[in-house]
């Protein structure tokens, strides 16, 4: 089996690809490179021993999509490929519905058009908003709150609209919750471009003596320590995630969507104290006021994909900063500066 990776140069879709390709699954990606390096590419070649096919491209752009499409003879998409900056969302709007929405409406037609008619489509824990109920399934009310959310609520309408019109088409949502961790070889993880806007990130680049002390956002949350909690899991499980619900939907169509997390919170300290045990030192951090529209705490349930897809979790905390760790000791300007 071939699919066609969106965004397959970032995070998820890199660590994705290797467990595609440790499935039997043949991923060839299509990224424009906005948020990635192609020095992504050779990592990819270390740890799988294979090269990995990458076209570059837009996907707000038909003809190369149907291009791709059609050249690889992809029977289906895993759709990674989004702007994502939570902040940058509410300044520059248009920008990301224009890249997070009508993108996936440009990828939608020019799958249909090419009759490929499966998507396993990246959408977040952020569609469900501030928490009515805890932990968040998948029957929770929908609330965006901000640019970056909504953009994830409305491309997963577009899809769900899909599937009810065109009773061939075979859409799989997957709400990730806070995905972190690196590949245990230590030659793949996270290196964001710029102040990283995401714990882990911080927390790495303050332990290799980039940024001085990490700021905790909030210490007064009702939260054991006050500090805020979330449900982190390991990028290698989210990546298996997609290869589950790849396997598991064949036959049947329409709209599905799963909670992928741990279903476990951890408090920012927690995150803290995990990392300091990984690299063998204390990190300096320091209490700060709550960051805007931060919510205290969330976690998933996680129960549809653990019964119906056969999909769980496996790493712990202190896996998920080990091997943050590794590879950013490794890297520690992350791969664009790298020389190797
Ligand atoms: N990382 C998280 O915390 C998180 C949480 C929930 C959901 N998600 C979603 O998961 C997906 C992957 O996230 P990530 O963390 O790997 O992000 P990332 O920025 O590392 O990867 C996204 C990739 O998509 C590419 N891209 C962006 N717009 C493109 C376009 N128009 N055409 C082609 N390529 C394009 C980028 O160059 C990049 O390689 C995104 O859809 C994101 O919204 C991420
Ligand atoms: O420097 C920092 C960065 C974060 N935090 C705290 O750490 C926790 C996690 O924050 P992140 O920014 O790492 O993650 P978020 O939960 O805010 O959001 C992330 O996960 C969501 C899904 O659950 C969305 O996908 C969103 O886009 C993505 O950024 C929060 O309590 C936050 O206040 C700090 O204390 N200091």
């Amino acid at each position: 089996m071939k699919v066609l990776v969106t965004g397959g140069m970032g995070y998820i879709g890199s660590h994705s690809c290797i467990a595609l390709y440790e499935a039997g699954i043949t991923p060839v990606i299509f990224d424009n490179l906005v948020n990635s390096s192609v020095k992504v590419l050779e990592q990819l070649k270390k740890i799988t021993g294979t090269s990995i096919e990458f076209i570059e491209g837009d996907v707000s752009d038909a003809v190369a999509l149907e291009q791709a499409l059609r050249q690889t003879n992809a029977s289906a998409v895993l759709h990674f490929a989004a702007l994502k900056a939570v902040g940058e969302s509410t300044e520059q709007p248009l920008r990301y519905y224009q890249n997070n929405v009508a993108a996936t409406l440009t990828l939608l037609e020019a799958m249909q058009k090419v009759g490929v008619n499966k998507i396993i489509f990246s959408s977040s824990a952020t569609v469900y908003g501030d928490p009515q109920y805890l932990p968040f399934d998948e029957q929770h009310p929908l609330r965006a709150t901000s640019p970056y959310g909504w953009s994830k609520i409305m491309a997963e309408q577009v899809v769900n609209d899909l599937c009810c019109a065109a009773s061939d088409f075979l859409a799989v949502s997957l709400r990730y919750f806070n995905p972190v961790g690196a590949h245990p070889s230590g030659l793949l993880g996270e290196s964001p471009q710029g102040t990283p806007n995401n714990l882990l990130p911080f927390i790495a680049q303050t332990a290799v003596g980039r940024r001085p002390f990490v700021k905790v956002y909030g210490s007064d949350y009702p939260t054991p320590d006050g500090s805020g909690v979330r449900d982190y899991l390991h990028v290698m499980d989210l990546a298996k995630g997609h290869v589950a619900a790849l396997l598991h939907h064949q036959a049947d169509k329409g709209f599905h969507t799963y909670n992928l997390g741990t279903g476990q919170g951890h408090s920012v300290l927690e995150v803290i104290r995990a990392f300091s045990v990984s690299a063998g030192k204390e990190i300096p951090f320091t209490l700060a006021p709550r960051r805007a529209g931060d919510v205290a705490c969330y976690y998933a349930d996680a129960t549809k994909a653990n019964q119906l897809l056969g999909w769980t979790a496996e790493h712990s905390l202190q896996q998920m900063t080990d091997d943050t760790w590794r590879w950013q000791s490794n890297y520690p300007q992350g791969l664009e500066y790298s020389d190797e």
